[in-house]
């Protein structure tokens, strides 16, 4: 292959590490906790500066998901830029703190990657959730976290790859300030709660991000790639009664399947009644965040997402 197949990008040398963008999500915190101990050599990568970052610190001591509204939903320009209020909720002003110190979002300042930790309580194993079908780079690093040592880094599990671009259904998240926003989501794990095999999951996928940047910062060119994702395509609520009181429980067939394909006339909720209530759609999609804690609040008992081949051009880093 000529040089010429593969697309110059700028090199990767500012990487952050958030955990507590959720309070309660706990391996993310922890792994933050321990990186913050100076000069830890886990995430040192040469010709890369790694900051580990507690994006929450007021949710983290309380051990919540958030003090005032979510944090993970207000990064859009319109509440960066608001002038600050006594009212203003703690998590506005925290997100234009962050926005201060690792971006300002959409610019030249901004840093060159995020990878954003969380957990839930959903069965979703090590997922990696990107924003844009068009940032090749982290396109490029997901294929190599699937697929590197041979078998993937968390052979013999994969590592789905969540896609959330969507025209309404996407959310403004704090990652979103970095020019490359990662999301690591693993699970299943109770929120308050550190599983050993969890947490490991989690900071392998770190460890093979990082070695990827440093990779690519260094030279290597990575050819063209395409990968499978599942992208975003609607939300489902529970059933609900009076007073939004929901009427239904997840089926236990759909309990613990996510990213397994759901067939029209499939199970989905169970009422107290025993009666199953079924999907009514006409296509087979791949459900995620299947019973998440945080998201009965948001009126979602799951999302639906289609497969999607996801590609990349060629990259290496550009010489100037
Ligand atoms: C369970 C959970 O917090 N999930 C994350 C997903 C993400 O980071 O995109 C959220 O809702 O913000
Ligand atoms: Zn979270």
């Amino acid at each position: 292959m000529t040089s010429s197949h593969f697309a110059e990008e700028a090199p990767v040398r500012r990487v952050a590490l958030f955990g507590g963008t959720h309070g309660n999500e706990l391996s993310g915190v922890f792994l933050v906790k321990h990186w913050q101990q100076e000069g830890e050599p886990e995430i040192r990568r040469p010709g890369l500066q790694t900051k580990p970052f507690m994006a929450n610190p007021r949710a983290v001591e309380k051990c919540c998901r958030y003090i005032d509204c979510d944090l993970n939903r207000v990064f859009e320009k319109e509440n960066l830029g608001k002038p600050l209020a006594e009212n203003t909720p703690y998590e506005v002003q925290r997100a234009q703190e962050i926005n201060s110190i690792f971006g300002p979002k959409g610019s030249r300042d901004a840093y060159d990657l995020i990878f954003d930790l969380h957990n839930t309580t959903a069965n979703m194993g090590s997922t990696l959730i990107l924003e844009s079908s068009r940032d090749d780079f982290t396109i490029q690093m997901c294929s190599y976290i699937k697929i590197f040592p041979p078998q993937g880094a968390l052979a013999p599990e994969v590592c789905p790859v969540f896609l959330i671009e969507h025209p309404h259904l996407k959310y403004a998240t704090t990652r979103s300030v970095a020019k490359h926003p990662v999301g690591v989501e693993v699970g299943p794990q109770p929120h308050g709660v550190l599983r050993a095999d969890i947490l490991e999951k989690m900071r392998k996928i770190v460890r093979h991000g990082l070695d990827f940047i440093r990779m690519f910062n260094a030279g290597q060119a990575f050819p063209p790639c395409t990968i499978e994702a599942y992208k975003i395509v609607e939300k489902v609520d529970y059933p609900r009664g009076k007073n939004n009181e929901i009427t239904a429980l997840i089926h236990p067939d759909l309990q613990d399947q996510d990213w397994r394909p759901l067939h029209p006339g499939d199970p989905i909720f169970l009422t107290m009644e025993g009666e199953a209530i079924l999907y009514e759609g006409e296509t087979t999609v791949y459900p995620a965040f299947v019973n998440e804690a945080a998201y009965y609040e948001k009126q979602q008992a799951f999302v639906k997402t289609v497969k999607e081949a996801l590609s990349a051009r060629g990259i290496r880093v550009s010489q100037n």
